[in-house]
């Protein structure tokens, strides 16, 4: 194993200023981009650490940076979210990065150069490889690795393009590198939950290789923050095609997908088992299943607020929840335990030999961190997973809904033979996480893709006039 390379660097002052009129303008584009709806108005510095000087042809900044966005125009700002940004410097960009140009920089300490997403450019993202292989500590940023993992040196980098929440680099078909793009302070679930199953075995989930973290007190002011999780280099599995992309395969040619929908409940049931012997596991009562029932028909509420066209089922869809809330009453308890948190088919990477992994422990990106690592029932999984067979069936014309009812069926008959219980023995519960999920799905595509909302309210309509899975 290398020395670990320890480096203290220091960033111009005046450097975020003169980045501001840029990436105001730059970041709100940006798929990745969180707080989309509302005007980013300027930023705050978390962490700036040089990691190439500007001097050659080429310069690199590691950025940590808080938005402030105000709710309405003129309004208060409010601090936002932070983004991890890598900042290229070029006098200036050679056609290949065009792409990636974030701007000409007119004042302050990079006057006169030109700015770009660096992760598109070869030497930075070697950097980070090479900083990950010798475990480096370059400023505050603690570049840590699992030494039983090998890593090479010499792979060659290539952005993914896929639209995703965050960026990903892929090393030579070897490894792949994701970056987060809004980052907190705590412990991270995408690092959490793979490191947990490799310590099991687990085959399933690719197991973390690397990981990169911002010290504890790079944010300003007491009391000092808990590292920043920023990403995680794991083994790239090579040739694999996700379960989203094989399942419109199939309808495409009027197949059926039950072998492998009963597959990936088997793999499901895996992943659940290892990370209940991983973690602990908790029993929730009345006042827990409370809690999350109160969360459910607020996030309801607002939603039906959000969205017009989930207002005639709002009553329906309450009594999803309220149904739960009655079997707690009566003394009903339910095992939780930690789980992926935000299943679906294109978290299922198939290799070309027929395995299947699971991928991305992130949970849903937009809810605190405590919360996605709460123990929650394996049940949540198992309904994201059935949410994805009917919305690949409700995505090709004309809809195939009993190739949906098949997958369902056959997804769980998998995950009953490998967990020794059946998720269709709890019905009430997966009514209500399944229309938890269903309502945070229309919203989710009002904002983004709004020509796919007949996909979520198909079921909203199925949940809110029937009590059936
Ligand atoms: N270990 C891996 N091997 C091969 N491809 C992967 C691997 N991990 C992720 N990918 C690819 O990268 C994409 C994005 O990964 P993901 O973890 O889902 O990121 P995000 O949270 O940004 O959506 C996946 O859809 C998949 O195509
Ligand atoms: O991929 P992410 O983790 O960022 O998840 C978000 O985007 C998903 C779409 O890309 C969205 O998933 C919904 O659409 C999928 C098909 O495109 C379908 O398989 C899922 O079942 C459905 O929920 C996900 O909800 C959103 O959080």
């Amino acid at each position: 194993m290398s020395e670990a390379v320890t480096r203290t660097v220091t960033t111009p002052p005046g450097l975020l200023a003169s980045l501001d009129p840029l990436l105001r303008e730059w970041l709100p584009r940006q798929r990745w981009f969180a707080g989309k709806g509302h005007p980013v108005t300027g930023f705050s510095l978390v962490a700036a650490t040089e990691l190439l000087p500007p001097t050659a042809k080429l310069g690199l900044y590691h950025l940590l940076v808080r938005t402030r966005q105000p709710l309405q125009p003129g309004g208060p700002e409010q601090p936002g979210d932070c983004y991890q940004l890598f900042i290229g410097v070029r006098e200036a960009l050679p056609p290949r990065l065009a792409p990636a140009l974030i701007g000409h920089v007119t004042r302050g300490p990079l006057a006169g150069l030109t700015v770009y997403e660096a992760l598109h450019d070869t030497r930075p993202a070697e950097l980070l490889l090479e900083a990950l292989r010798t475990q480096a500590r370059i400023g505050g940023l603690r570049f840590e690795r699992d030494p039983r993992q090998e890593i090479r040196s010499g792979l060659v980098p290539r952005l993914m393009t896929v639209e995703q929440s965050n960026s990903s680099v892929v090393y030579g078909d070897t490894f792949i590198l994701k970056l987060l793009r809004r980052v907190l302070p705590g412990t991270n679930p995408d690092l959490e939950l793979p490191l947990a199953l490799a310590r099991e075995g687990c085959p399933r989930v690719p197991p973390p290789t690397a990981w990169l973290v911002a010290e504890p007190g790079v944010a300003p002011g007491p009391p000092p923050t808990e590292p920043y999780v920023l990403g995680v280099l794991q083994p790239f599995v090579q040739g694999a095609t996700d379960g989203w992309e094989l399942a419109l395969r199939e309808l495409a040619k009027g197949e059926d997908f039950v072998a492998e929908a009963r597959d990936l409940g088997r793999v499901t049931a895996e992943v659940h088992t290892a990370l209940a012997r991983a973690l602990p596991t908790v029993t929730l009562g009345h006042a827990q299943l409370r809690t999350m029932v109160v969360g459910m028909t607020e996030r309801l509420e607002a939603a039906a607020h959000a969205v017009p066209a989930l207002r005639p089922y709002a009553d329906g869809l309450r009594s999803a929840f309220t149904a739960l809330d009655d079997l707690a009453a009566e003394g009903r308890v339910w095992t939780a335990q930690r789980v992926h948190g935000d299943l679906h088919l294109g978290q299922c990477l198939r290799s070309p030999a027929g395995e299947w992994s699971l991928i991305d422990f992130e949970g849903e990106p937009a809810r605190p961190l405590a919360e996605r690592r709460m123990p929650q029932p394996v049940v949540r999984d198992v309904a994201g997973m059935l949410r994805s067979f009917d919305y690949a069936a409700r995505s090709v014309a004309p809809a195939q809904p009993d190739w949906a009812v098949r997958c369902r069926a056959a997804y769980c008959s998998g995950y009953a033979e490998t967990a020794g219980r059946d998720p269709r023995t709890d019905p009430v519960l997966m009514r209500a996480y399944e229309t938890d999920k269903a309502v945070y799905e229309v919203v989710y595509e009002a904002r983004h893709r709004p020509q796919w909302l007949p996909v979520p309210l198909a079921a909203v309509h199925r949940l809110a006039t029937t009590d059936l899975i």
